[in-house]
């Protein structure tokens, strides 16, 4: 047999087993319960026991024939999951092992209630014994994902750290440490150790671990073909000698196309083995004593962590900095406003006082309103969907509040695009020589950074409604053409 057992005979008295080495395994009864929701330090013990189907295409002809004779769910169904059971404690560091297509990634998405909505479940999630809900898992957790995008190292830490900055009490980790460089993955875990020391609740799917960053964790699940083939504390089986214990154990979970059949009844007898073993017995044990005493989940937690005037005010400051970090599109919306200005100077200079000039001025004028409204209507149209899938990150994580960020995209804006609209009427307005009263001067130009408003309000109401920045930019002609069809249009009776 590969794996072998320790003998824990010692310690197997239910009401009280101690593991000597692990300060966050055993005993739940003192660990879990007795430190759950003291104060705002509030402790999750995550239990849990899944199934999960996939559809799986059918061949034409058999799909026609299970529709004919309502074939059973089997033939349609493939099993992700099967009976997975487990429970992590406040305090625990737990890793989710197992080869290539084991499924770690379908069970961690279920525990975070982020189910890919091809992939059925029958499934209990359960916090402190309370069966959890998508709202409560939210709530109380950070959910790290696999970034893509940037270069690996910076990012992924980056990544790892805004879901830690509230410290949530429960965090969930999709293979954390890919692409990262052996020392950047141990100091990630270490980071990890060091929440979970601090009581968080703590579950990851790892590929690979070296040796040094494996004895980090508390608690080992492995699995293999959607079984449960171990769960208990991660230094709970021999390895042989000189041998990496992650390496060993995938290896040995390992279904390989080639050998299949062997593999698969390898496997088989693993899990078999280790449903009737007394490590699985004390989950079980444990899942029961943690479900059988359901323990007040505090739900009243603050719905962000600061308040809404330091959102505000750490928005704005991070605004400013990207504005500042990228001058160039400031320089290009305050220069192309200067050319367009001196063009249409040019084309309508200084128009005489009579009949051609009064239709001049209209003309004019519909120019100068158009490019002020519709110019910077294009100009933010992109807002929001550029930054959705962060925003959408940060607000989730109960960093700031929508609504807060929408007030600093416009306020932090405003200044950029006042000066733009009153540089462009400053000089199109005198080159054109509309009117010298200066009173008159000054009713234009607040109309016209009114009305540079209004369309910036359009434009991101139309940036918030778009899924992306194509649907963003293709909605704005329907929404600008009736406006400029009824521009200038009177009514017989007026
Ligand atoms: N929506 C789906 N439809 C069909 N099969 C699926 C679906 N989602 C997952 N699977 C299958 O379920 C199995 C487990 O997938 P999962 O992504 O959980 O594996 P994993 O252990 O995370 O693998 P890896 O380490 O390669 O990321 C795989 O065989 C996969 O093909």
């Amino acid at each position: 047999m590969v794996f072998q057992q320790q003998n824990y005979t010692n310690t197997t008295n239910y009401e009280g087993f101690n593991r000597q080495d692990s300060k966050s395994f055993y005993p739940r009864e003192y660990n879990s319960l007795s430190r759950i929701c003291q104060g705002n330090d509030m402790k999750i013990s995550l239990s849990w026991n899944v199934n999960a189907w996939a559809k799986v295409k059918q061949s034409f002809t058999k799909s026609i024939k299970s529709r004919l004779f309502s074939c059973s769910r089997d033939e349609a169904y493939k099993q992700l999951l099967t009976d997975v059971i487990g429970i992590v404690s406040p305090g625990e560091l737990c890793a989710i092992m197992g080869a290539s297509g084991a499924g770690k990634t379908t069970l961690l998405n279920i525990l975070n209630f982020r189910n890919n909505q091809k992939v059925e479940t029958k499934a209990s999630v359960k916090i402190n014994g309370i069966e959890a809900n998508w709202d409560m898992i939210s709530k109380y957790s950070g959910m790290g994902d696999k970034m893509k995008g940037l270069s690996g190292g910076e990012k992924r830490r980056l990544s790892y750290a805004s879901e830690v900055v509230n410290l949530p009490p429960l965090l969930f980790c999709d293979e954390p440490t890919s692409g990262l460089d052996s020392s950047m993955a141990q100091s990630l875990i270490e980071s990890m150790r060091k929440l979970a020391d601090n009581g968080k609740t703590i579950i990851c799917t790892i590929h690979q671990p070296s040796s040094q960053i494996f004895k980090l964790f508390d608690s080992l699940i492995l699995l293999t073909e959607g079984r449960l083939a171990y769960i208990g504390p991660s230094i709970g089986y021999r390895v042989p000698n000189f041998f990496n214990p992650a390496d060993h154990y995938i290896q040995t979970l390992a279904v390989s196309p080639k050998n299949k059949q062997i593999d698969s009844m390898r496997t088989e007898y693993i899990v078999d083995r280790f449903g009737k073993s007394e490590n699985y017995a004390r989950i079980l044990y444990d899942i029961y004593w943690t479900e059988s005493r359901p323990a007040f989940v505090e739900q009243d937690i603050p719905k962000y962590s600061a308040n809404y005037l330091s959102q505000f005010g750490w928005l704005f400051w991070r605004q400013l900095k990207l504005d500042l970090k990228n001058p160039i599109a400031t320089t290009v919306t305050i220069v192309q406003a200067i050319i367009v200005s001196i063009f249409l100077g040019l084309i309508f200079f200084r128009l005489d006082e009579n009949e051609k000039g009064v239709q001049n001025r209209a003309g004019a004028l519909f120019v100068i309103i158009m490019q002020s409204s519709f110019g910077f209507l294009f100009a933010v149209v992109n807002t929001f969907p550029s930054d959705l899938t962060l925003v959408y990150r940060e607000s989730k994580n109960r960093l700031y509040s929508i609504t807060i960020y929408y007030l600093v995209k416009q306020i932090a804006e405003m200044p950029k695009f006042v000066i733009t609209a009153a540089i462009f009427v400053t000089i199109s307005y005198w080159m054109i020589g509309l009117n010298d009263n200066f009173g008159v001067f000054f009713q234009v130009l607040l109309t016209i950074i009114l009305c540079s408003q209004v369309a910036i309000s359009c434009g991101l109401l139309l940036s918030a409604a778009s899924p992306n920045i194509e649907v963003a930019i293709a909605l704005v002609a329907p929404a600008v053409m009736p406006l400029l069809i009824f521009s200038g249009f009177f009514l017989n009776d007026m």
